[in-house]
């Protein structure tokens, strides 16, 4: 954990000193677009663009999920890297080991960032959109990598599925997203890396008073926004989808259970059976990188047995008319 100042990487935990224990997330600093017809200088093309990923990770999970709906494993390559995050950030071999990226030859991802830009200051964050061509970072905000691998991409795409932002529901998306990502994405960190008694109590409430919402919403809608998936489904799955093996415990978000939402529970179910998904989830990433990276929630850095979660069984969602 540690960040780029000046281009030199700083081994250090975040500050919430200066923000009343609150956890405040800095903003993406690369914000380029890939489009299909070329006009923003990256033009979208097979084998050209290359994800920095960890499979722990609830943004970059957000981009696997894309890439596989869509079937763009072949267009665009992957690194994924260890678990752990620790004094050198994300590294591409487990602490110790001398391994590097295959792609750019780097041991540490804070390197591809300086590959990008010399001199940096910033957090090294995944996910990251890489140009082999240029040589360069595209965009490193997952939200908009999502937006451009939903349509930009669809020449070289070899799956095809119904627009996930269709226009007329991007308003309703929009609203969604910015209710779940305060509460529930970034809500379950916020609770998690509180400290201080207030600001975990009102992220804790914050997310709970989400869930309940989002529960009645589910009981009788299949997806968020009706009988189809959406962008919005997407963007809140990466993060149900870690709740109760970590969220909950690691992030003390135990009011509840996902396991105790049956709408919720068999969503996620459903959200994980479609086509493609199940292959993006790691629970094995996922629990070593919270409990063994966030030394300074969990010091002993033990990693727990639980809980046995399968969300391969049936669902029996599709009963469920949109509205
Ligand atoms: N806003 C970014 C957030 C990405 C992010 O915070 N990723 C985490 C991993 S879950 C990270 O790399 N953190 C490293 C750090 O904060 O130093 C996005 O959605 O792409």
């Amino acid at each position: 954990m540690g960040l780029l100042v000046d281009g030199v990487w700083h081994d250090e935990w975040y500050d919430t000193t200066k923000t009343g224990g609150r956890f405040v997330r800095s903003e993406s600093r690369f914000r380029d677009r890939v489009t299909a017809d070329g006009s923003s200088g990256f033009p979208a093309a097979a084998g050209r663009y290359h994800l920095f990923v960890s499979l722990a990770c609830p943004w970059a999970h957000r981009t696997l999920v894309y890439r596989a709906l869509k079937g763009l494993e072949e267009a665009i390559t992957v690194s994924v890297v260890d678990p752990l995050m620790l004094e050198h950030g994300w590294a591409f071999g487990p602490p110790g080991s001398d391994a590097r990226d295959p792609l750019t030859g780097a041991r540490y991802l804070y390197e591809v960032y300086l590959a990008a830009c010399p001199g940096l200051s910033g957090r090294v964050t995944v996910p990251v959109l890489w140009d082999k061509e240029r040589r360069t970072i595209v965009n490193n905000e997952s939200g908009e990598i999502i937006r451009m691998l939903n349509r930009e991409f669809d020449a070289v795409a070899t799956r095809s599925v119904p627009d996930l932002y269709p226009a007329e529901l991007a308003a309703e998306i929009d609203a969604l997203n910015a209710r779940i990502y305060d509460t529930v994405n970034n809500g379950v960190y916020k609770a998690g890396f509180a400290t201080a008694q207030d600001a975990y109590e009102e992220a804790a409430e914050a997310l709970f008073g989400t869930l309940d919402w989002l529960e009645q919403r589910l009981e009788t809608r299949r997806y968020l926004l009706g009988d189809r998936p959406t962008e919005a489904d997407w963007r809140l799955f990466t993060t149900l989808v870690r709740f109760d093996a970590v969220y909950y415990s690691h992030f003390k978000c135990n009011r509840r259970q996902l396991r105790d939402y049956p709408a919720l529970w068999g969503y996620v179910r459903d959200l994980y059976q479609t086509r493609g998904v199940a292959g993006t989830v790691n629970l094995d990433h996922i629990k070593r990188h919270y409990y063994v990276s966030q030394r300074t929630i969990n010091p002993s850095q033990v990693v727990p047995i639980g809980p046995g979660i399968d969300f391969g069984t049936p669902h029996g969602r599709e009963r469920l008319a949109g509205d």
